[in-house]
């Protein structure tokens, strides 16, 4: 159970609870416009693919190294199925503070209702709310609707089992993509998708009354091998685009279309790859009419396994990162945050040029008026 204190916290910076007309300062980003926005029509629009291409491993391979980032159609996930996941996620946020509180988490990488772990290396707080499921949610649906929980878990386990088959798929092809045959594919770490292991987080955004001060996501990569993320009607998602050298690092709107899924490229997959795939930089805005709600399914190796380039991508070429265990790496991003790469380079791979620390400078301009050491603390403390 969660202690008063932490009630007491995650209450108090509930969006839903404010009655502002504006968004309160404990909100209010200054570095939202770290980097300009794309036009999202043309040259800087996401890739969409159709899962029944021909080509499919060239184009999913190409959109790994390209923009670490894809939309997918013909997925084979059933639109019924898709509108009901958006109606329990819609379902579950749309309970009494007091009630979601029941369930609230008892620490960051708990599952439960509440923040996201990364958000504690940001200054602020995010105009949003969380509910981790790391495997059944039948405890905590049973807390939230004692009379009708079997629909919430029944929507879950079945978008979770066939997410679960379509993200093996589209990993399997990405490891195809890198000329890997399948024989070598069944001794990466990733090659029994039995062994694979998900998670899911549900975001819920509300509308906000000045959307261009508040952010729904603080910036991030992904530290697993992919995510799948559904988002039920509201775009919000961005992408930071650098590496097709034109021009400067912006911000790109994955737009919302309907029945397709959003693919992307963790940490983990970026390591396997020797750096060929780029684990995209992506953080969620939010805006003034709509509420925003999105799911995503995070796939990670056993906590045993090591994580390194695969050989066949190092033979004849340096490796840029070494082989850790994924538990090591887990551990490393959990205190250093988007440091933590760089800490698993092979020596003389340094930084390479333009790459920047995704969340520099730590203190995000607020120098001035924040000490963000306190802020970290008191974020932790949330969870003690
Ligand atoms: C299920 C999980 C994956 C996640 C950590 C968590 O325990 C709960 C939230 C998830 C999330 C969402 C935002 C980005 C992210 C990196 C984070 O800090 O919290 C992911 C986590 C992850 O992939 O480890
Ligand atoms: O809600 C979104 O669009 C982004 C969610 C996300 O990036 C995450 O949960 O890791
Ligand atoms: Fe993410």
């Amino acid at each position: 159970m969660a202690s008063q204190a932490s009630h007491s916290e995650l209450k108090l910076h509930q969006p839903e609870n404010f009655q502002f007309n504006s968004v309160p300062d404990s909100h209010d980003w200054l570095y939202l416009y770290d980097h300009p926005f794309a036009d999202p029509i043309g040259p800087d629009s996401v890739p969409v693919i159709d899962l029944t291409y021909s080509k499919l491993i060239e184009k999913i391979g190409k959109a790994c190294e390209e923009w670490g980032v894809f939309l997918i159609t013909s997925h084979g996930i059933q639109p019924e199925l898709l509108n009901q996941l958006g109606s329990q996620i819609h379902r579950l946020f749309a309970l009494p503070t007091e009630v979601k509180l029941k369930v609230a988490k008892t620490e960051a990488r708990m599952p439960g209702y509440g923040g996201v772990p990364s958000a504690r290396f940001f200054p602020k707080f995010t105009w949003s709310e969380g509910f981790s499921i790391t495997s059944s949610p039948r405890e905590h649906a049973q807390k939230l609707w004692p009379d009708d929980y079997s629909s919430f878990c029944e929507v879950i386990e079945e978008y979770k089992k066939i997410t679960r088959q379509l993200g093996c798929r589209l990993m399997h092809i990405m490891l195809l993509s890198l000329g890997l045959t399948e024989e070598e594919i069944n001794h990466t770490a990733i090659g029994d998708s039995n062994k694979i292991l998900t998670s899911m987080h549900l975001n819920s955004y509300p509308a906000c009354p000045n959307p261009d001060r508040a952010l729904g996501l603080v910036p991030h990569t992904d530290p697993g091998l992919v995510t799948i993320l559904y988002q039920d009607g509201v775009s919000g998602l961005q992408v930071l685009r650098h590496k097709d050298g034109n021009g400067p690092a912006r911000w790109v709107t994955v737009p919302f279309i309907p029945g397709t899924l959003v693919v992307n490229m963790g940490d983990l997959m970026h390591v396997l790859s020797n750096g060929r795939f780029h684990n995209v930089l992506h953080r969620a805005v939010v805006n003034k009419t709509d509420q925003r709600l999105s799911a995503g399914q995070f796939f990670v190796p056993p906590v045993d396994v090591n994580v390194g380039p695969l050989n066949r991508l190092i033979t004849g070429s340096q490796p840029v990162y070494k082989s850790v265990p994924w538990l090591e790496y887990w551990k490393l991003r959990e205190t250093l945050y988007d440091e933590s790469l760089q800490a698993i380079k092979v020596d003389g791979h340094g930084k390479e040029e333009g790459e920047e620390s995704t969340c520099k400078p730590r203190n995000f301009g607020f120098e001035h008026h924040f000490d963000l050491d306190k802020r970290i603390g008191a974020r932790s403390n949330r969870y003690k």
